[in-house]
């Protein structure tokens, strides 16, 4: 695991006279490696940590709250869930899980859990705050795949947002199984959006097939190819396979942000991608394909590249 290669894009300046060069380099971390973190980003520390906290103080709390919201049907757009595993014959609780629809948010905020009280000021200020970035972050991305700025933008107005909110409590056993924690994966997105507490994500650096443990900087967030920009890309971009594992000297709580178009809308790889040399490599499918296959699947996470697998076209020889 090495600790220094993840890329760092400042975003200060994506607005002004630097776009051109954030756009190229932001291009360059998509293609060579499939994430990068964030910094000198516009949310305010108070809106990043306000929702970490009322994502801990849920995870934290006795309430019957989660008992209601407790569910093992993934298409519900609101459900929090317990992922446990047998460590040396006893059952532990490996993560915490917390997903809710996002956008538009007065859609979805009334389902959303009521205690700690301010969870859903707090957490809807991140959610809408965050999809500001994304947006920002996808314009950058289609120009760099030169579509123009304004690629997918108006699919997006109806896009989907799922926020995936997780608490990993404290693990004594230093070696419980390889998967503990968050077992490798890809997000089926077109981007996605992280902010932890602390470090413990790892991405799998494409090249050299080694983890990279994601440093803890104070605010930045980092950013994920997810499924979908593969597809659009048509493979320019590779999804970023990360996990989570265990060996934690503490409890992390973590906030992902997954963006996607609407779950009937069709993802397809952009014409001008597609030459003589370059060929169709991917089949259009929806978000609706994919949960469909996850329910199939009976996962609540799919191992690395499952799904994304399934939508390649085969080269003929
Ligand atoms: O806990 C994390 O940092 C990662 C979460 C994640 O990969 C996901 O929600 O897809
Ligand atoms: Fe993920």
């Amino acid at each position: 695991m090495s600790l220094s290669a993840v890329p760092v894009i400042d975003i200060s300046g994506l607005q002004g006279v630097s776009r051109f060069s954030i756009v190229s380099d932001i291009g360059k971390a998509c293609r060579e490696k499939g994430y990068f973190q964030v910094a000198n980003h516009t949310i305010p520390s108070s809106t990043l940590h306000g929702a970490l906290n009322v994502a801990s103080a849920f995870f934290d709390s006795e309430t019957d709250e989660k008992q209601k919201l407790m569910s093992d049907d993934i298409i519900k757009p609101v459900r929090f869930h317990m992922i446990k595993e047998m460590v040396m014959g006893e059952e532990k609780i490996q993560r915490f899980f917390l997903k809710h629809y996002a956008h538009p948010l007065e859609e979805w905020i009334h389902m959303w859990p009521s205690k700690p009280l301010e969870y859903r000021k707090k957490m809807g200020t991140y959610s809408v705050e965050i999809r500001q970035l994304a947006l920002q972050v996808m314009e950058a991305i289609m120009e760099s795949l030169g579509l123009g700025r304004g690629y997918l933008k108006n699919q997006m107005d109806d896009g989907l947002q799922v926020m995936a909110l997780h608490g990993y409590p404290l693990c004594e056993h230093t070696n419980p199984s390889p998967s503990f924690g968050f077992a490798p994966h890809s997000d089926y997105s077109i981007i996605t959006i992280v902010f932890q507490s602390s470090p413990g994500l790892e991405e799998l650096d494409p090249e050299t097939k080694t983890w990279e443990l994601l440093p803890h900087r104070y605010d930045s967030l980092c950013v994920h190819v997810g499924n979908y920009l593969e597809v659009i890309s048509n493979g320019l971009y590779k999804s970023a396979v990360h996990k989570v594992s265990t060996n934690r000297d503490s409890t992390r709580v973590s906030i992902t942000s997954l963006h996607s178009l609407s779950i009937d809308e069709q993802v397809c790889v952009a014409d001008k991608l597609v030459t003589e040399c370059t060929p169709k490599g991917y089949k259009e499918s929806n978000l609706r394909d994919f949960l469909r296959f996850l329910s199939i699947n009976a996962g609540q996470y799919l191992q690395c590249n499952a799904y994304i697998d399934t939508l390649k076209i085969k080269k003929a020889d």
